[in-house]
């Protein structure tokens, strides 16, 4: 017996398509990423801040959405306390220290200590308002700091937003398996890709012993991950580094390394990239003895030199030292378009010259070259600043 009614609801037929803002005219935001979690204080504004750093980085163009606006982070993480600009028509939005466009209500509160007490309907309507008044001109990558938790407050930010995927943040507190097939679950129902799962808080590096504790116990992220078919992973570790620059709205001072093994799978839709093409591949140089690190940058035998496309090797090659007079290197690697370059130890002026050309340098860096390329692109090499000095290695390493 069929016991249903023939009345027809409203809206029945409308689709999560018909249900989405349009951006304000002037805006043009060619990629979306929204990130989520579970539950809120996991590290979700964490994950979303160093995201847009990263891409930053990159020399993407990066906005930041902050639709969680009952615990609004993102200025704070920024070190932000100024109001935006706007009128009936339009809103500008606030600039980070390193030029990142961001969006939040506690950019429009009075005191930003204020509560925000709103019920669903009313955040809804804001994080629309976000979306559709605000002017983000000629964003490349923006992110957005979802409202906590896969209930009625995400779930509409999510209908009514133009998201091209979705990054999930936990922490092994949680029930991680359970936190992520709801977000897999909601994920599925709007047809938007899950693009990384990042675990955050996922162990300790000592820095006496330098091995990693698992404060929280083993994680089976990687099962889980497997099990929903999601492809890219992150950890980050427990770090006061970390905690501190959030507190001191330093964030962009932390190096989002850790995030790398995510970062390819943001790349832009072909449809929509224009001025990033290309960008998601990198050319690595290894100062190298054979097979091994040189600690000795200007002195090293040759440089092992990686292209690596969308998270992967694509190709290597070992291209000899061409000699170390001060000042040559960093020019001739430029040349050849590497943007990163690691070693064992550098000179602070080699450093210098590295910098002013926007190559990034990781020191500190040992072992064979295949493990160093594999730690770096899993995220788990850091640099440790490590600069040599004169009475070391004499005009070895570039010094002077
Ligand atoms: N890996 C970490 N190492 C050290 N501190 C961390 C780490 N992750 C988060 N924290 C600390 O926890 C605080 C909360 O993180 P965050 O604001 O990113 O969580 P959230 O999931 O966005 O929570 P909410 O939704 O409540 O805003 C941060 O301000 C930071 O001080």
């Amino acid at each position: 017996m069929d016991t249903s009614c023939n009345v027809k609801r409203e809206n029945e037929n409308q689709t999560i398509e018909d249900l989405k803002a349009e951006l304000h005219p002037k805006s043009n935001v060619k990629k979306v990423i929204g990130i989520v979690s579970g539950k809120g204080g996991v590290g979700k504004s964490l994950v979303t801040s160093m995201l847009a750093v990263s891409m930053k980085n990159k020399d993407y163009k990066t906005a930041i959405l902050d639709a969680d606006i009952t615990g609004p982070s993102i200025p704070k993480m920024f070190g932000l306390k100024g109001h935006v600009v706007g009128n009936e028509q339009e809103i500008k939005p606030a600039k980070s220290k390193e030029g990142i466009d961001i969006m939040s209500i506690n950019l429009l509160l009075e005191k930003d200590t204020d509560p925000v007490i709103w019920r669903g309907p009313i955040i809804g309507n804001i994080v629309k308002q976000f979306w559709t008044d605000v002017i983000w001109e000629d964003i490349d990558y923006m992110f957005i700091d979802m409202p906590p938790g896969t209930g009625d407050v995400p779930l509409t930010a999510f209908q009514s937003l133009d998201i091209d995927g979705i990054v999930i943040v936990t922490s092994p507190q949680e029930l991680v398996s359970m936190i992520v097939s709801k977000a897999v679950t909601m994920a599925d129902k709007m047809n938007i890709p899950i693009l990384g799962l990042v675990e955050n808080m996922a162990y300790f590096k000592c820095s006496k012993c330098d091995n990693e504790h698992k404060i929280f116990g083993e994680s089976d992220i990687k099962k889980i991950a497997a099990k929903h078919n999601i492809q890219s992973i992150a950890r980050l570790p427990i770090e006061p580094k970390i905690a501190s620059a959030c507190d001191n709205g330093e964030i962009e001072t932390i190096d989002p390394l850790w995030l790398n093994p995510i970062i390819p799978s943001l790349k832009l839709d072909k449809s929509k990239q224009t001025k990033g093409d290309g960008k998601m591949t990198q050319k690595i140089a290894i100062a190298s003895e054979k097979d091994f690190v040189s600690g000795h940058f200007g002195h090293c035998e040759g440089f092992s030199i990686y292209d690596i496309k969308e998270g992967e090797i694509d190709k290597k090659e070992f291209v000899p030292n061409p000699g170390h007079k001060p000042g040559f290197l960093p020019n001739f690697l430029n040349e050849q378009g590497v943007n990163i370059i690691i070693s064992g130890g550098m000179g602070q002026s080699a450093i210098n010259i590295f910098n002013e050309k926007g190559i990034q340098v990781i020191t500190g860096a040992t072992g064979n070259v295949n493990d160093v390329i594999k730690d770096y692109l899993e995220g788990n090499l850091r640099s440790t600043g490590s600069v040599c000095r004169k009475h070391q290695h004499a005009g070895e390493c570039e010094n002077h």
